[in-house]
């Protein structure tokens, strides 16, 4: 056998090392290509060979880097009983036009996740070729048509036992090589209307978003370029988890964000306690917004005084008052924003200054157009009726005078959040988004003529840079960038020794001359990566493209994938409505671990709120993640009527341990939990405050309960459960979030009673 085992390794070893050796082929032509400056042919058929192989070229330097954690680029085998085999990886690579490996994606591979005895859909035999890197370390088979396998050799244990029982890292690690096949339904569903992907915790709701995501990629390829897809998690901790599964599949071009990282500019990573969470989430919050932005800022002038003709004028508090509400009352009418209001304003306080005059002899025209072109008066209104952000205006909230449409006492609950504390909340992000919808963007400065560096340097974002650009590389020596490109247009090669300056300024003149440019002289600038580089001066300035209104950021995305979505509130589902009114959507979550206390009651009502209907519904119904033992445990505090979720994983122990002293318990298991895993204690978040300093266990996180949505750990303490119940209104579901958290071992630790229903 052990034979066997050898010979079959060293053939798929054979066909690994080919597509390492082709890959390598691929990417240093890329990189002549480049350097030709093909790129720059525009509609030739040369572009499209440059673009293909510039692609397979970012995804195969991106996922060599990450072998030695990935688990390499080959991954699968199938047999079918025609006789024809293929392999299946994270890419596709083709040997002289003859398909070698076939993407995962591919219609082809598909029978690779969905055969079964049941419906082997022609394949004899499934291997799964485990690597390390470029190294073929072990195959195991599965054989789906015993009768007609006859000669094919069989091994291994079970690809997807084997992946289930290694422990976990700091980040989730894909699951290309062993997604079953009720979740590669969900992952291979169209991308048009609304896919609702359901399941119990551990269901593989998450990894299921995330390869629906790289699939949808592959799929649409130009329709879904750079930044079209967005994916909403729950927190920072958990998108940080789950960063790395994109990229080993050889995307990077996924906008990851957590809800709290929605509005730019903000990162905001703590919740409110539920009862405030509860006001802020409401759609009440939207009208107290709406009054608030026409509220006379803080730092408002109270009264204007001004000289004309000899005849002193003065408005005081009152007049102003009287002033605002007149501008909100014409804004209202032809639905100005406050922001976009400052004409109006100045409008209003000149004919408010009129009223003071004695205007017998005066010309009423000539008395606004000299009194509107006076320092003092402009002074005044810009001070009076500034353009506002969001972020300054959400603060005016700490006065709960301020606070118009809420009762009193949560008008102040509200206010104290904002009391002292400069960071924001996971609650706020809604509202400061609201407002910048309300408040309106202050239209823009003239524009002065831009700047002969700005031109030069670097445009953020989308990587190109707005000139050509010499800059030298490391492995390619000196590199010339042209406008727009984010890859060299062309390379020096070896000829010019890296010190060379003037060598390769020469260089560069000679290809940019070909383009039709003279260069004069040379200046400091950045290359497309922010590196140093040389920008030269052109006898012409270059066509400058036309900036767009909005940055290829704020282009609206094409699909968004929310995970957790039970959760949102009716203000966080406002904020997704306006990000995805144009996209499709995939809608991923739990009703069962639903937590926050505006929660939607069912699916139907959640996408009313984010205004999307006609739902394609998958349900996921096994779970990787939590042992038997350990979902029934915690399916005990599960709400009625939610069925449990069938467990695949063996094994898991359980222990449920009342104790005098919690800390003291809590120190004595962590003196005993393995060294060689992951270990969580989650508690009420409260507690967490005080049991953080009484650990010094390296790798031993201390969770708060709020936040250990969607993550997971092999060995998990959860200490004193009642306070999670009695933290918030739907404590019950957090708990069953916490005790749904555990891969191997599940420890629970209690003082007091336990909930009722344990
Ligand atoms: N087909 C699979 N092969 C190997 N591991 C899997 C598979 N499906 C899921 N898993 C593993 O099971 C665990 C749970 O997956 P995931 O976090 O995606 O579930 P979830 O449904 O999002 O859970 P929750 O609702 O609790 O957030 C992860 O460790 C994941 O890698």
């Amino acid at each position: 056998m052990a034979d066997v085992r050898g010979q079959e390794i060293a053939a798929e070893q054979g066909v690994v090392d080919r597509v390492y050796e082709l890959l390598e082929g691929a990417r240093e032509r890329a990189d002549e290509l480049a350097g030709e400056g093909h790129r720059r042919a525009a509609g030739g058929p040369a572009t499209g060979l440059v673009e293909r192989d510039a692609m397979v070229h970012r995804a195969a330097v991106r996922l060599r880097s990450l072998d030695a954690e990935a688990e390499g680029i080959v991954f699968g085998r199938l047999d079918f009983d025609d006789g024809e085999t293929f392999h299946i990886g994270r890419l596709g690579v083709r040997d002289d036009h003859e398909p070698l490996l076939v993407d995962w994606r591919a219609p082809a591979a598909a029978a690779f996740y969905r055969a079964t005895p049941g419906d082997p859909l022609g394949v004899i035999r499934r291997r799964v070729i485990l690597c390390q890197g470029p190294k073929v370390i072990d195959l195991d088979d599965d054989v789906l048509t015993p009768e007609k396998a006859g000669e094919l050799r069989v091994l291994g244990e079970g690809a997807l036992l084997a992946a289930l029982r290694r422990s976990r890292g700091a980040h989730m690690r894909d699951i290309v090589s062993t997604i079953q096949r009720e979740q590669d339904e969900a992952i291979r569903a169209p991308a048009r209307g609304v896919t609702l992907i359901t399941g119990g915790p551990g269901t593989g709701k998450t990894q299921v978003a995330l390869h629906r995501a790289a699939y949808l990629l592959y799929t649409n390829r130009g329709r879904l370029t750079d930044g079209r897809i967005l994916v909403v998690g729950p927190s920072t901790v958990f998108t940080r988890y789950i960063s790395r599964v994109l990229p080993s599949l050889g995307e990077e071009s996924v906008h990851l964000r957590a809800l709290g990282e929605l509005v730019e500019g903000v990162t905001a990573t703590r919740r409110d306690r539920a009862a405030v969470a509860r006001i802020k989430g409401d759609d009440r919050m939207r009208d107290v917004l709406a009054e608030l932005i026409w509220q006379s800022p803080p730092t408002a002038p109270q009264r204007l005084r001004l000289v004309y003709a000899g005849q002193p004028l003065t408005l005081d508090a009152r007049h102003l008052a009287a002033a605002r509400r007149r501008i909100r009352t014409r804004c209202a009418a032809d639905g100005t924003t406050p922001n976009a209001a400052a004409p109006t304003a100045t409008a209003v306080l000149l004919e408010a200054l009129w009223q003071e005059v004695d205007g017998r002899h005066l010309d009423r025209k000539l008395f606004a157009e000299e009194v509107r072109d006076r320092d003092e008066f402009r002074r005044f209104r810009r001070a009076w009726w500034p353009p506002l952000t969001p972020t300054e205006v959400l603060r005016w909230l700490a006065d709960p005078a301020r606070v118009v449409g809420l009762d009193p006492e949560d008008a102040e609950a509200v206010a104290a959040t904002y009391r002292n504390r400069p960071d924001w909340s996971v609650d706020d992000v809604p509202l400061l988004d609201e407002l910048a919808e309300l408040l309106g963007r202050p239209p823009a400065a003239p524009q002065a003529p831009e700047p002969e560096w700005r031109l030069r340097e670097l445009t953020t974002g989308t990587r190109s840079v707005a000139t050509f650009v010499l800059s030298c590389g490391l492995r390619n020596g000196w590199e010339l960038y042209a406008p727009h490109l984010s890859t060299p247009f062309a390379l020096a090669g070896p000829g010019i020794d890296n010190d060379a300056v003037v060598a390769a300024q020469r260089w560069a003149e000679a290809v940019i001359l070909r383009e039709g440019h003279q260069v004069v002289g040379w200046a400091d600038g950045f290359d497309p990566h922010g590196e140093e580089g040389y920008v030269p001066v052109l006898a012409e300035p270059l066509p400058v493209e036309e900036a767009e209104e909005d940055s290829a950021d704020d282009e609206p995305y094409l699909h968004v994938i929310l995970d957790e979505a039970q959760d949102l509130s009716p203000m966080e589902c406002r904020m997704i409505a306006r990000r995805v009114e144009y996209a499709s959507m995939t809608v991923v979550g739990d009703l069962g671990q639903a937590t926050h206390p505006l929660a939607a009651q069912s699916w139907p009502q959640l996408l009313a709120r984010i205004g999307k209907r006609e739902i394609r519904t998958l349900q996921l119904h096994t779970g990787y993640r939590v042992p038997a033992l350990i979902a029934e445990y915690a399916a005990r505090a599960l709400t009625p009527g939610i069925a449990p979720t069938r467990s695949y994983r063996p094994g898991g122990t359980l222990a449920v341990r009342r104790v005098d002293d919690l800390h003291a318990a809590l120190r004595d298991e962590l003196q005993q939990a393995p060294h060689d895993a992951t270990v969580a204690v989650i508690a009420a978040d409260d507690r967490t405050e005080t049991i953080t300093p009484l650990i010094d266990a390296p790798g031993v996180a201390v969770v708060p309960a709020s936040l250990v949505k969607g993550l997971e750990y092999d060995h998990v303490i959860v200490v004193e459960p009642a306070e999670i119940v009695a933290a918030e209104p739907r404590g019950m579901n957090r708990l069953y979030v916490v005790l749904t958290r555990a891969v191997a071992t599940l420890v629970v630790l209690h003082h007091d009673a336990l909930p009722v229903a344990l």
